[in-house]
């Protein structure tokens, strides 16, 4: 389990990214279409015949695996087929993550493909985003894995606009204690804490910028 080095310059990574963001917009705006439409049942086969197409055309051409976590010389992060920021990740909301004084913070709209209890967002997607974040957070002085989290959901997440932080609280060795929130215009709907730990094969690993996706 290693980080991949991907030499090229970071113009390159921002060409890189335009490439990808409007393909991977465009999926996710079909996985939205998929879930909400109406149109008749020929239509419908119609769509899957068409997208099946592209399907193969994109395949025509693959890496083995997955992407992997990538990152520049510059110490660029890459993880861009990350579940939460992933860049070709049709499946990640996704995430813009910002680091502010006091930790990481990230301001995003979960549509329909995130729903668990109707018109709210899945507990799993919650705790997901909220993992994400606190790792983030914690992963200022090197990459850190999430040895135990706990979420407590205060009250439904609505589906629709919100933000979420997050912040170290504490460092004893290789563990960071971390917490954060997601909250909608009325306040916290829930909020976590967890652990963070440093593996003993990474404490030289240097941080990366993964805020940068
Ligand atoms: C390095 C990878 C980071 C992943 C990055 C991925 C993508 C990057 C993209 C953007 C990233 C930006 C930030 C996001 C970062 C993370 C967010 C998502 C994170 C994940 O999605 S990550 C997947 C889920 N996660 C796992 O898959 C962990 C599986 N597990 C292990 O890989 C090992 O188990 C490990 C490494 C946890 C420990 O192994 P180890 O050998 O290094 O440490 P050791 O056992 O010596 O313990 C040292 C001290 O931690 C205590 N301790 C140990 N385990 C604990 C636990 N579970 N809970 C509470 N405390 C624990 C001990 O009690 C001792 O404490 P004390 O020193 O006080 O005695």
């Amino acid at each position: 389990m290693e980080f991949i080095l991907e030499d090229i310059s970071e113009a390159e990574v921002a060409r890189r990214r335009g490439v990808y963001t409007p393909l991977t917009d465009t999926v996710r705006d079909l996985v939205d279409a998929v879930i909400r439409t109406e149109v008749s049942e020929d239509a419908l086969d119609d769509a899957r015949r068409r997208i099946a197409e592209v399907v193969a055309d994109l395949r025509s051409k693959q890496m083995d695996g997955p992407y992997g976590v990538r990152h520049t010389r510059q110490n660029t992060g890459m993880a861009w087929g990350n579940a939460v920021i992933g860049v070709r990740n049709a499946l990640a909301p996704p995430l813009d993550v910002v680091h502010v004084d006091d930790g990481v913070r990230s301001d995003f709209t979960l549509g329909a493909a995130y729903e668990g209890p109707p018109g709210c967002v899945h507990g799993g997607v919650c705790a997901m985003l909220l993992d994400h974040l606190l790792g983030n957070a914690a992963s200022t002085e090197g990459p850190c894995y999430t040895g135990t989290i706990t979420i407590r959901y205060l009250r439904p997440t609505r589906l629709g606009a919100l933000s979420a932080r997050a912040w170290v609280t504490e460092r004893t060795g290789r563990k960071l204690y971390a917490k954060g929130t997601i909250s909608d215009a009325e306040g916290v709907t829930c909020e976590a804490e967890g652990v963070f730990i440093v593996p003993r094969s990474a404490v030289d690993t240097p941080a990366v910028r993964w805020s940068q996706g």
